[in-house]
């Protein structure tokens, strides 16, 4: 709780969030995601003062939004004494160049804003080494492309500038330090492997989910441990794994890092090792919070990480978690909707199209059995099919 002291005895960074409104995207959608863009800010530690958004074919190559936007932000930023710029996309080098030359304050991206909080996260050596590897590949091409901006100005003639050296040499220094993070986390692997090998024979179940949903409460609820748990994304850096008994079946659970839209690619690259967990499960628990608008989105999300990762076909279950907070559509008249029973959950095309799902409130500790009971069936299936002459358990 020693964090929440200084945030407020600190002053806290002022934000602006900017945002390109491309026309295959909904007003509904938009307002979602920068809503999204708002929480990764305040999870970040700084406080969101006004978004502003241009409705786009694409963004603007040169700037991101249009020049006239620009005047507006920059307006604004003076005005208001803001710190920081917050843009809802990946920033190419010389956008960010020469948005950084128009607004003189500091400017970051999705990924920056991402990257920087898995940073203030990292807790083991192996996501502390996971993150600065990110951290250093999203650099580098930055780097490079600064560099070769200079060439180009100089016009190829008294190469051997100041310019170039210096960037040269911090190529090289961030090119080492990129391969000596890679060596470090080969050796982690290697000691993770040989543990995971070492374990006996188990069933292993593995929560995966959107950032936020609720994982780590199901994992602390299941397994009646201490997962760190709370309202902020990304909660989770590291993959804890607990052995569970329900009715004398032993199995493992793992709680894992969440997903989130426009996951920074690199970043999932580098997370691969930590999500060896969820690569070799025999089943996946999917967590999905419907009480945000935006659940089916964030489904979709989550089903694609999984598929770059290379976890396809591996038998799930969907638990439809927070059903305490879900708050139904209002109907075109605009009466108030009675909320739902659990009977309309299960009946809904929600179940339909996920089956087999359940639906729960983890912290209301409603419909806790059932699925208990889904788990342990799951379970007890795979572990009779394996090691079908081992029958002193059930
Ligand atoms: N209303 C409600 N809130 C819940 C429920 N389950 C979890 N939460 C809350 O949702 C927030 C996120 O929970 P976590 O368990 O940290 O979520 P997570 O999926 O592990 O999140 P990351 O580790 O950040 O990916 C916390 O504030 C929980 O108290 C629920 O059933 N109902
Ligand atoms: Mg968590």
């Amino acid at each position: 709780m020693k964090q929440k002291f200084y945030d407020t005895a600190e002053k806290q960074e002022r934000a602006v969030l900017v945002g390109v409104i491309t026309p295959h995207q909904t007003d509904e959608q938009t307002k979602e995601y920068l809503e999204e863009l708002q929480f990764l800010v305040e999870t970040a530690g700084a406080e969101t003062v006004k978004t502003f958004t241009q409705k786009l074919q694409r963004p603007d190559r040169a700037t991101f939004v249009g020049s006239g936007r620009l005047e507006d932000i920059k307006a604004f930023v003076t005005e208001e004494e803001i710190d920081i710029v917050v843009f809802d996309d990946e920033l190419t080098p010389s956008q960010l160049r020469n948005i950084e030359n128009e607004l003189q304050v500091k400017i970051l991206d999705r990924n920056n804003l991402i990257l920087d909080i898995f940073a203030g996260r990292a807790q083991t050596a192996q996501a502390k080494s996971q993150v600065e590897l990110a951290q250093l590949q999203y650099l580098l091409p930055r780097l490079t492309r600064l560099w070769t901006h200079l060439e180009r100005q100089k016009g190829g003639i008294g190469m051997r500038g100041p310019g170039e050296s210096q960037i040269e040499t911090d190529r090289r220094l961030i090119l080492n330090k990129i391969s000596l993070l890679k060596e470090k986390l080969r050796q982690i692997d290697r000691q993770n492997e040989t543990q995971r090998k070492n374990r006996v024979a188990m069933v292993r179940v593995a929560l995966v989910g959107y950032t936020n949903v609720g994982k780590s409460t199901i994992m602390n609820m299941i397994s009646k441990s201490e997962v760190f748990a709370e309202n902020k994304l990304f909660a989770t850096l590291d993959t804890t794994v607990r052995k569970v008994v329900i009715e004398n079946v032993p199995f493992l659970l793992s709680d894992t890092v969440g997903f989130i839209r426009k996951l920074p690619h690199h970043l999932v690259e580098c997370f691969k090792s930590t999500l060896d967990e969820v690569r070799e499960a025999d089943i996946l628990v999917h967590v999905v919070d419907v009480s945000h608008p935006n659940f089916e989105d964030q489904i979709r999300t989550v089903n694609e990480t999984l598929k770059d990762l290379g976890v396809i076909d591996k038998p799930t279950i969907t638990v439809f978690n927070k059903i305490d907070a879900y708050q139904p559509v209002q109907n075109h008249t605009g009466e108030e909707v009675e909320p739902l029973t659990l009977d309309d959950f299960k009946h809904s095309w929600m179940a339909k199209n996920n089956s087999p799902a359940i639906f729960i409130s983890a912290t209301k500790k409603e419909n806790i059995d059932e699925f208990r009971k889904m788990l342990y069936d799951k379970v007890v299936e795979i572990h009779a099919a394996r090691y079908p002459y081992d029958q002193l358990l059930y």
